[in-house]
């Protein structure tokens, strides 16, 4: 039993705070976001993640569990303390490192005795030292600390799954006896564990996300080449991914990725390469193709449907992929504003990220229902691979829209199976 301080209690803290009590520790999450705290004291999570609520209700009512705002109520009693609190990018794609730099700084007013500090959170190669000396300007005297690095490859819509079976961990720090300690916490989970230095381990987390990116990237330049000469990527994909040195994953070729880790991580190591006289083209050109996979979808609705002005168009999913609310640099959400932008009606549904879409696309009409949704539209857009779109009932949709024309931004339909539906239908490089 270790006692653990999670910093910042959201799509990373929260699933961590709840997997840690679990594992029979004593853990306290602090957030400075009161109504977070409030909602995850009651066993209801802030954020829609599966098996979350579940988790956190379990360790509370056991008495492992605490949520504070309070960084003394937590910290000095703690052996180790996780910073899980967010590094969005900043104008320049630099990472923005404003609430590093305040946890850290709070961390080191209120350590005592020994304590270890995990950097969690994806941090710029040299955050370690960064947080090694905020902290040493402020502690008291007689506290000691090391800083290890331990980067999260958990993914959002799988995280409580994703944390109890991780890959790997990964552990960076100049005083091994400091990761081995961490190592510890991670025991029960059965994971190969990699301790290196703290820069490699920080590089490994930006490289690990920059390929996937490329992966989904390449892709989706293979699938513009496709569309031209009438070949499918689905089955292109299919059939690469049967090599075991390509692989199947990360291969599916659509309106390209979102998310609040690969554009912001992508852009933020491509800065970093900048700033040290590097000239980063493949990562510019991974996050170049991504946006033109945006723009190039709604050009496609434009070829098929023409002057988009006054025009009702359904969307299915707003999420930046499906099993999550999180709508942070979604595809669909630019799609959706492109097209109000162009003078259509967009007709929303989504099954969790509604609320959230509504705070940023305002303008844009919401409906609980799908097929409400798609009743008089032009088109049908889907834009996130949510389970419940795979088999909706397209011949009453078909029905339902003013003219049959579906995208499918996600290449989840048979285009043979629609087109006998009556639809004009594209997908994304078939
Ligand atoms: N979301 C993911 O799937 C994922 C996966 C792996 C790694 N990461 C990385 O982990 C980090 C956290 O990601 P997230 O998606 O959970 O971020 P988030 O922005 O959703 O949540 C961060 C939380 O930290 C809180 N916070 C901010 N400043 C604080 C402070 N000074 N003290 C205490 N709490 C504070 C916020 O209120 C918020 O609840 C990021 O660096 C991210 O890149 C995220
Ligand atoms: O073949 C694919 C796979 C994914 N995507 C898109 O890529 C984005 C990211 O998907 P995914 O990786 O599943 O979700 P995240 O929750 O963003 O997880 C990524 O980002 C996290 C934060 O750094 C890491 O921890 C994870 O390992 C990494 O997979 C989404 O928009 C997906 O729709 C595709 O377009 N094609």
């Amino acid at each position: 039993m270790a006692v653990i301080t999670i910093i910042g209690t959201n799509y990373v803290g929260a699933v961590y705070a709840a997997a840690f009590a679990d594992l029979g520790n004593q853990v306290y999450g602090v957030d400075i976001d009161e109504r977070k705290v409030q909602l995850l004291s009651e066993g209801i999570s802030p954020i829609y993640e599966p098996g979350l609520d579940e988790l956190v209700t379990r360790n509370l009512k056991a008495g492992r569990l605490r949520f504070t705002t309070c960084y003394d109520e937590a910290v000095p009693v703690s052996e180790f303390v996780f910073i899980c609190v967010g590094t969005p990018s900043s104008f320049s794609g630099e990472a923005d490192m404003r609430a590093v730099r305040s946890a850290a700084e709070m961390i080191g007013k209120t350590i005592r005795g020994h304590t270890i500090i995990i950097n969690k959170s994806t941090m710029p190669i040299g955050s370690g030292d960064l947080v090694t000396s905020i902290i040493n300007q402020v502690k008291s005297p007689d506290a000691t600390f090391a800083v290890v690095s331990n980067p999260e490859f958990l993914r959002e819509g799988s995280a409580v799954q994703d944390v109890f079976n991780p890959s790997r961990i990964v552990l960076g720090a100049e005083d091994r006896e400091a990761a081995e300690r961490v190592a510890e916490l991670y025991s029960a989970l059965n994971a190969p564990v990699l301790i290196t230095d703290r820069r490699t381990a920080e590089m490994i987390k930006y490289a690990s996300n920059a390929i996937l990116a490329t992966r989904i990237s390449f892709i989706n330049e293979i699938a513009q080449i496709c569309e031209q000469y009438q070949a499918d990527v689905k089955v292109v994909a299919q059939g690469m991914g049967l090599d075991p040195r390509i692989g199947p994953l990360f291969l599916d070729a659509g309106i390209g990725f979102g998310g609040s880790c690969f554009p912001k991580d992508v852009k933020a190591l491509s800065y970093m390469a900048q700033e040290a006289g590097c000239h980063p083209q493949l990562l510019h050109a991974v996050l170049e193709i991504n946006q033109d996979q945006r723009r190039r979808f709604v050009h496609k609705l434009q070829t098929m449907v023409g002057d988009l002005h006054q025009r009702p168009i359904a969307i299915w999913g707003l999420s930046f992929k499906q099993d999550t609310d999180d709508i942070r640099e979604s595809p669909a959400i630019d799609v959706v504003r492109m097209l109000i932008q162009r003078g259509a009606i967009p007709r929303c549904y989504d099954p969790a990220a509604m609320d959230n879409a509504r705070e940023v696309v305002p303008e844009a009409e919401y409906f609980d229902d799908p097929y409400e949704a798609v009743r008089g539209t032009d088109a049908l857009l889907v834009l996130t691979p949510w389970n419940e779109f795979k088999q909706a009932d397209l011949g009453r949709v078909a029905d339902l829209m003013r003219q049959p024309v579906l995208l499918d931004g996600r290449n989840l339909y048979d285009p043979a199976d629609v087109r006998r539906l009556g639809f004009r239908y594209a997908g994304v490089g078939r």
